[in-house]
C-alpha cells in the first residue's frame, strides 16, 4: 500500500521539554491508527506536528515522499489533503451547520456556492445530521457538533483525517454516536490517524496502534499484538489501568 505519511526522527522541544522524542512513524493508505498512552506522554503534540499547527524542533515529516518542513511546501493545499478534527469541535458559532460545511469549500478550494451545499448536505448525510441544517451550533449537542465538524473536514475531500481525543470533550451518553460515524469512515477506507483514549475504537477498529510514553514510540503493533500480547511492562501497566 502507499505510504501517506511519513515521519523520521521527529522532535518537539517546548523551551527545554523534550516533548517528542526521535518519532519515526509510517502511514499507509487505508490505514486506521489509533495513539494510545498516558496523559502527557506527547500523542496531541504529535498529531499537531503532523498538521503544522506545531512547528517541530527537528526531523522531516513525508507527505507522499514530500517534506512538508521545507519553506516552499505548499501548507494551504496539504491542510486541505490531511484534514483534523479537534476535541472541542472549532466550528464557527455564527454560522449554521450547514455554513459551517461550505465556507471552507468555497474560500480554500473555491468551490461554487451550489456545488458546496451539495457536497455539505452529502457529509451532514452521512453523519446523520441533515435535519439540522439550519441550527446554529449553540442549538445542537456536543456529539451533533463532533459530528458537524466531522463532515466539514470530510467537505475537503481529505486523503488523511486526523482525530485529536474527538471524543473527550463529550458527555458519555453522546460518545457512541461520533465513535459510530468514526467507525463507518474507517469500513469505508478513511485513511485515519486517531489520538484516543477510547480503547475499545483503538482494538476493535483500528488496523494498527502505537503506544507512547514519555515522547516515543514504546510499541507499535496490530491490536491483536498490543492489546493481547504487549512487550513491554509500560503497555500492560497502561493497558492494566484501563481494565480497571
Ligand atoms: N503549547 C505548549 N507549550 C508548552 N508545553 C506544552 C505545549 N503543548 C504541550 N506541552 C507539553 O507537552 C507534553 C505533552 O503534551 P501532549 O498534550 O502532547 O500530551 P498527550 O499525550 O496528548 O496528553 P493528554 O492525553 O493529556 O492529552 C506535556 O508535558 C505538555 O505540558
Amino acid at each position: 500500500m502507499e505510504t501517506i505519511i511519513k515521519v523520521e526522527n521527529l522532535e518537539k522541544k517546548f523551551g527545554e521539554n523534550l516533548v517528542l522524542k526521535d518519532i519515526n512513524m509510517e502511514v499507509s493508505k487505508g490505514e486506521v491508527v489509533t495513539i494510545i498512552g498516558s496523559s502527557g506522554s506527547g500523542k496531541s503534540t504529535l498529531l499537531r506536528c503532523l498538521n503544522l499547527l506545531e512547528e517541530p524542533t527537528s526531523g522531516k515529516i513525508l507527505y507522499k515522499n514530500e517534506n512538508i518542513l521545507e519553506k516552499h511546501f505548499d501548507l494551504r493545499a496539504y491542510r486541505t489533503k490531511v484534514g483534523m478534527v479537534f476535541q472541542n469541535f472549532n466550528l464557527f458559532e455564527n454560522k449554521t451547520v450547514l455554513e459551517n460545511c461550505t465556507l471552507s469549500q468555497e474560500k480554500v478550494l473555491k468551490t461554487s456556492k451550489s456545488d458546496a451545499e451539495a457536497k455539505a448536505r452529502k457529509y451532514l448525510e452521512l453523519v446523520e445530521m441533515a435535519q439540522y441544517i439550519n441550527a446554529k451550533p449553540s442549538q445542537i449537542s456536543g456529539g451533533q457538533k463532533q459530528r458537524v465538524a466531522i463532515a466539514r473536514a470530510l467537505c475537503m475531500d481529505p486523503e488523511v483525517l486526523l482525530f485529536d481525543e474527538p471524543t473527550s470533550a463529550l458527555d458519555p451518553e453522546m460518545v457512541g454516536e461520533v465513535l459510530r460515524v468514526m467507525t463507518k469512515l474507517a469500513e469505508e477506507g478513511m485513511t485515519m490517524i486517531v489520538v484516543t483514549h477510547e480503547m475499545d475504537f483503538a482494538r476493535e477498529v483500528s488496523t494498527r496502534v502505537l503506544f507512547m510514553n514519555e515522547g516515543i514510540i514504546l510499541e507499535d503493533g496490530t491490536p491483536e499484538e498490543i492489546f493481547t500480547n504487549p512487550k513491554n511492562q509500560r503497555t500492560k501497566d497502561f493497558l492494566k489501568r484501563y481494565r480497571g
